[in-house]
């Protein structure tokens, strides 16, 4: 029963409860993200983790003017639930419900909208800046997981913010765990601030001094806390942060919500850059992400009793793993990265084989592009397993640490094309368009597990430079009964001498033979052109296209710069005559099942035959 989070539909209404109420509310908070995720799927342990945290944000902040923006935004269900989308929040990351990170458009208590790692610190400055320079009132409040603190972008933000002139709250939630176990120094470092009590015993003596002399004010604390910012640099080690211009104070129990209300209240007045350090447990309340937070960071829909969800077993970051794991095996040279996706890219089983030649820099893809290049240009060759939507950041890591240094290095890029749920800040419809800008790259597009085996045989033994494969979310599509995978560049199905011809590549093939048998009942025969390298695009292919009277390009990414652009440019240039017809990505995609996007955007089979039907008619 929901008894008191029925009385909650904005976050003044926290304002009634006593702390254990407010307890109490939590347990309930707790229970509905606990119902919802089973349900929708979803990042179940990090939000269980803050619950705590954010209701002692929202009854010491004023949403309506304070601003909290959320690193990643993975951890915001509770934040959506208390500012006016309780009821809503059954619909989560299904079409046409709420997103599952913060969204503007969504709700103007979502300060900033989020879904890539470490942006927190950099926009809550932005924001506050904006305040500064507009008049307007208000706190802001990033908060910043440990694991989106390894991310570079968060130091960019922090190396200006501390020299901010006002308040600026930074709340380092620190639950020892990125999606996998967090990993490199600065986790090294957190661990080790959180085991000096000696030192913080000392601090919070200091702390509690100076809150236990309210009527002093403002001055007498921005005085104290000077002066003992200067005594402690003589006694101690300050702490990153201080050196960093920023207040530390902490580390407080993230559960403790009596606490986090008193040191919230305390933070607001100090007219400076604060940084608190909130220690929370991942998963904590439900006994099976508790255990296992790992598992339960992003979940499918999984069943409460058990903990057990029914979206397991092979897929593509799995079977592209193990292929790794086999060549790796017979060849000393390789070399595996992770920017923190460990599990999702499925090199769980490289790390534990061959642990000296697997490498996790943390969240942090433009270091491992250029970390790369070193390893390659060193002599070994290395396969970065990143999704698609984060490679979005190394663009300039590419071109400068990677292309230009003319080294041999492969991308293995997972989760291409539309991802379904997460939305448009995942969505994986722009590696093929970047890419397709830098010269001498090869990327391939496999459909199928057999394909992607000779796409990374291929990738890695018979390409010069950069190679790239890149393959869906997954599992993939229908496969036809009498498939072969060739390893040619390319290859060609269907009605041989076809005057209309269809032109796909990765998993959009498996609808192009759907929509084929279909087309056929209206007596339309079909060619299919099916792109297995599609950079460099094969001649022979664009060759073979252009004796048609038609020709579709169905592409399940950005059309802008894409491969369909690019095929009709080769089309003309070969002096192609006949009628072009390109679908494509043309904006960003909300969330959604994976299936319902493709739908929405016409590429599915059903999409496939009506353009084509329609184009035929004209
Ligand atoms: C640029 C980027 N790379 C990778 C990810 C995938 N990712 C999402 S959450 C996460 C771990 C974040 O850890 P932390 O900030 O500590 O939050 P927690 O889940 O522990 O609460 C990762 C790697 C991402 N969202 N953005
Ligand atoms: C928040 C985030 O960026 C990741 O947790 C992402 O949601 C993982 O996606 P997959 O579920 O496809 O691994
Ligand atoms: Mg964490």
């Amino acid at each position: 029963m929901d008894n008191l989070l029925e009385k909650i539909n904005f976050p003044k209404d926290l304002q009634n409860f006593s702390i254990s109420e407010l307890n109490e509310l939590c347990k309930e908070i707790r229970e509905k993200i606990i119902k919802t995720v089973s349900n929708n799927g979803g990042h179940l342990a990090s939000n269980l983790g803050v619950v705590e945290l954010t209701v002692a944000l929202h009854r010491v902040f004023y949403s309506e003017y304070d601003k909290i923006v959320w690193d990643v935004g993975h951890q915001s269900y509770t934040h959506k639930i208390l500012t006016g989308r309780r009821k809503a929040i059954s619909t989560i990351r299904t079409k046409g419900g709420l997103s599952g990170y913060p969204n503007r458009q969504e709700s103007p208590y979502d300060a900033f909208n989020a879904g890539h790692s470490s942006t927190s610190i950099s926009a809550a400055l932005g924001i506050a800046n904006a305040k500064m320079l507009t008049g307007e009132p208000g706190h802001v409040i990033a908060v910043i997981g440990d694991g989106a603190l390894t991310g570079g972008l968060a130091y960019e933000g922090l190396n200006n913010a501390g020299r901010f002139k006002k308040n600026l709250i930074v709340i380092l939630n620190d639950n020892k765990m990125s999606i996998s176990r967090n990993v490199g120094s600065i986790a090294r470092y957190l661990a080790h601030i959180r085991t000096k009590p000696g030192y913080f015993r000392v601090k919070g003596n200091v702390e509690n001094a100076v809150d236990s002399l309210p009527h002093l004010g403002k001055p007498i604390h921005r005085f104290l806390s000077k002066t003992k910012m200067a005594l402690k640099q003589i006694l101690y080690n300050n702490t990153i942060f201080e050196d960093m211009g920023f207040y530390y104070y902490g580390p407080f129990d993230g559960h403790d919500l009596g606490k986090l209300i008193d040191v919230l209240e305390n933070a607001k007045n100090i007219d400076h850059p604060v940084l608190l350090h909130v220690l929370t447990h991942k998963g904590k309340g439900y006994s099976y992400a508790e255990q296992n937070p790992g598992a339960f960071h992003g979940i499918a829909s999984f069943d409460i009793k058990t903990g057990k969800s029914q979206f397991t077993g092979e897929n593509f970051s799995s079977i592209f793993g193990n292929h790794l794991c086999t060549l790796a095996a017979n060849d000393s040279r390789i070399c595996a990265i992770t920017a923190a996706m460990q599990m999702g890219t499925g090199l769980t089983g490289f790390a534990k084989q061959f642990p000296e030649r697997f490498f996790d820099t943390g969240i942090a893809e433009e270091h491992a592009v250029t970390f790369a290049g070193g390893l390659a240009s060193g002599g070994m060759h290395p396969v970065f397993a990143v999704y698609s939507t984060f490679l979005q950041r190394s663009y300039d890591q590419i071109i400068h640490d990677a292309a230009i240094q003319k080294v041999k290095l492969t991308f293995a890029i997972d989760r291409a094309g539309i991802v379904g749920e997460d939305g448009e800040t995942h969505q994986g419809i722009f590696d093929v368009a970047f890419l397709n800008t830098i010269p001498n790259i090869t990327v391939f597009s496999p459909a199928y597990y057999d394909e992607m085996y000779q796409s990374l045989d291929l990738a890695i033994y018979h390409c010069e430079g950069i190679s790239a494969v890149r393959y869906p979310r997954g599992k993939p599509f229908f496969k036809p009964y009498d498939f072969e995978s060739t390893g040619m560049s390319f290859d060609t199905y269907g009605e041989k001498d076809a005057k209309t011809v269809i032109v796909t590549y990765g998993r959009l093939f498996s609808f192009v033979c759907k929509a084929i048998s279909d087309l056929k009942q209206h007596g339309i025969s079909v060619r299919i052109i099916k792109l297995n390298r599609i950079i460099p695009v094969d001649p022979g292919a664009v060759a073979s296209a252009a004796d048609a009277e038609m020709v579709f390009f169905f592409e399940e990414g950005i059309q802008h710069g894409g491969i369909g652009e690019h095929f009709s440019y080769l089309l003309n240039k070969f002096g192609y005559k006949g009628k072009y017809f390109l679908r494509a990505i043309t904006n960003f995609v909300p969330h959604a099942t994976m299936l319902q996007s493709l739908n929405a955007l016409g590429l599915d089979d059903k999409g496939m035959v009506n353009m084509i039907l329609t184009e035929c008619k004209n």
